[in-house]
């Protein structure tokens, strides 16, 4: 466990805090050819922390350029799989070297709290890239089952040079959710940081380029979706893009695709995720820690956020009692108080949009919370509602959870399902059958039983429905999305020989 410092402390570390603000392109940091910037600002503050290389279509043509170079040349992607192990394995020793103030970074950026970049954020970041780098040299290809005179091998290739285009909700995370397999596959990475969140993907490339990854094998090119990300999803040399973030956004990464070179497309999307809790559910101040912890956790900006809570009627009063108190403890402020556990929306543009959901809560039974604390910071809001109310049906990304009180288990899990989502579900019972029954009928990518959570690095990650497809983020099946399969037949007849 992480030891955390005061306030004070951190404030120190924000201040003493230096990190590069240009693309990364070709192993070197540059100014966006148009030369123009833009500013990225502390969220929590509103005050202004850097400018940042403003690139466009011709920035991307230059780091997709190295990136190509540098895939046929083979520096990486035909290095022995445990020479790149040991330079992904550097890059996270020196991602621990830097923890601290990634950590900060982090929340000064995003408006995270340092409580959760310190104890998650960035500790699972170092560890999902260990994980991959450790995998890369022991998965083995195949020999299938041909006849006698022949052998038929199948073989993982890297896909080429992918697209790597990022949410601002988890910036370290996702990225080494999508670095981590796509570099230790062999891989050449142009990867576009959300424009909000730009900072610690510079960080890590310039630490990368300190582990020795060779130049032109990871380009980050900064700016926005239309400027940086279009381009990307839209150029011919791109093999493949791997995309997380909204459902409309990734819906437009398909036809950038069929518009182009049909490059491979994984979509990993939004969410309004279910949490069923029936009336045979036990602990229930352990049930309302994990319906709190998946509903406020990162303000509830999560794609796998738990905020629909479909609870049986008989155990309604006493579960809300619980809920209640435990989001009380949920404190809202300055994210670099360790203390506090809800800091800031990401940026202003997103606090008016949930700033409009609460808004319509109030029409609405607000049984916790309801307030805006301050620009930016919305306390927890549990609102009781009907099934299909706006709040119980949109995907807000912010700190309201919707409750709905059904009669039976059937109507519970027809509830839970009746959505045009399906990334991740939960079901609370003390019943094993009840329960069983419960995650095998539910229709999302990830269920927990008994606790919510999106699993780990070893499980995979991704959704049914319109929450994506194409691939699975985190386990071994990442390395789907990066490799692709060839076949290769060796005919062993000697002909000469007549056998
Ligand atoms: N699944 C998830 O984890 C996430 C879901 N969301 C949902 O999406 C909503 C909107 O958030 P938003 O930031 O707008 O999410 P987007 O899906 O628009 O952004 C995700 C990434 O896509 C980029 N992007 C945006 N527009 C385009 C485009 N036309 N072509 C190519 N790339 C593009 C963004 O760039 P840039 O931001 O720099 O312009 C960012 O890097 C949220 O309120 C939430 O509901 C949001 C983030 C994560
Ligand atoms: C420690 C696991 C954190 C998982 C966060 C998953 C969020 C994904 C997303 O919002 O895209």
């Amino acid at each position: 466990m992480t030891d955390l410092l005061g306030t004070s402390e951190y404030k120190a570390i924000a201040a003493g805090l230096s990190f590069p603000t240009q693309a990364f392109i070709d192993g070197g940091f540059r100014p966006a050819l148009s030369g123009k910037t833009f500013t990225t600002t502390n969220p929590a503050t509103g005050e202004a922390l850097a400018e940042i290389a403003a690139c466009d279509a011709r920035d991307v043509d230059l780091a997709v350029a190295a990136a190509r170079a540098a895939f046929e040349d083979g520096r990486w992607s035909k290095l022995h799989p445990g020479e790149r192990k040991e330079t992904l394995l550097r890059l996270a020793a020196l991602m621990q070297e830097h923890a601290r103030d990634l950590a900060v970074l982090e929340s000064l950026d995003a408006g995270k709290t340092i409580f959760d970049c310190e104890t998650v954020d960035v500790p699972e970041t170092i560890h999902v890239i260990r994980w991959h780098a450790e995998l890369i040299d022991k998965i083995y290809d195949q020999v299938s089952p041909a006849s006698a005179s022949h052998i038929a091998m199948v073989v993982r290739e890297p896909v080429g040079v992918v697209g790597l285009v990022l949410p601002w909700n988890f910036p370290l995370l996702m990225l080494a959710w999508k670095i981590g397999p796509a570099l230790a596959a062999g891989c050449s990475v142009v990867l576009k940081p959300a424009a909000e969140t730009t900072l610690s993907t510079l960080r890590v490339a310039e630490l990368a380029a300190e582990a020795g990854l060779p130049a032109g094998v990871l380009n980050i090119v900064t700016g926005s979706g239309s400027a940086v990300g279009e381009p990307l999803g839209r150029h011919p040399d791109v093999d493949m893009v791997s995309f997380t973030g909204s459902t409309a956004t990734g819906r437009r990464f398909l036809n950038y695709s069929a518009d182009s070179n049909l490059k491979e497309v994984v979509l990993e999307l939004g969410g309004k995720n279910p949490c069923v809790v029936l009336d045979d559910a036990e602990d229930l101040e352990a049930v309302a820690a994990h319906v709190v912890n998946g509903a406020f956790w990162n303000m509830g900006q999560n794609c796998s956020a738990g905020s629909r809570l479909i609870v049986q009627r008989g155990i309604r009063d006493r579960l809300l009692d619980k809920v209640r108190a435990e989001a009380a403890t949920w404190l809202v402020g300055d994210p670099l108080d360790p203390a506090i556990r809800v800091g800031s929306l990401v940026s202003q543009a997103h606090f008016d949009k949930v700033a409009g959901y609460l808004e319509a809560a109030q029409s609405e039974n607000i049984l916790f919370g309801g307030r805006i604390v301050a620009p930016g910071f919305i306390e927890p809001t549990v609102v009781e509602t009907a099934r299909d109310s706006k709040l119980a049906v949109e995907e807000i990304f912010g700190p309201i959870l919707t409750v709905v009180v059904v009669d039976s288990v059937d109507e519970a899990i027809a509830v839970a399902n009746d959505t045009e989502y399906g990334l991740a579900a939960s079901i609370f019972s003390a019943n094993g059958r009840r329960a069983l029954r419960g995650a095998r009928a539910l229709r999302a990518g990830t269920v927990t039983v008994n606790s919510f959570g999106e699993g780990d690095v070893t499980t995979p990650f991704g959704g049914y429905k319109q929450s994506g497809f194409g691939g699975r983020d985190n386990s071994i099946h990442a390395h789907d999305q990066y490799t692709q399969l060839k076949t290769i037949w060796i005919d062993l007849t000697d002909h000469a020989a007549g056998d």
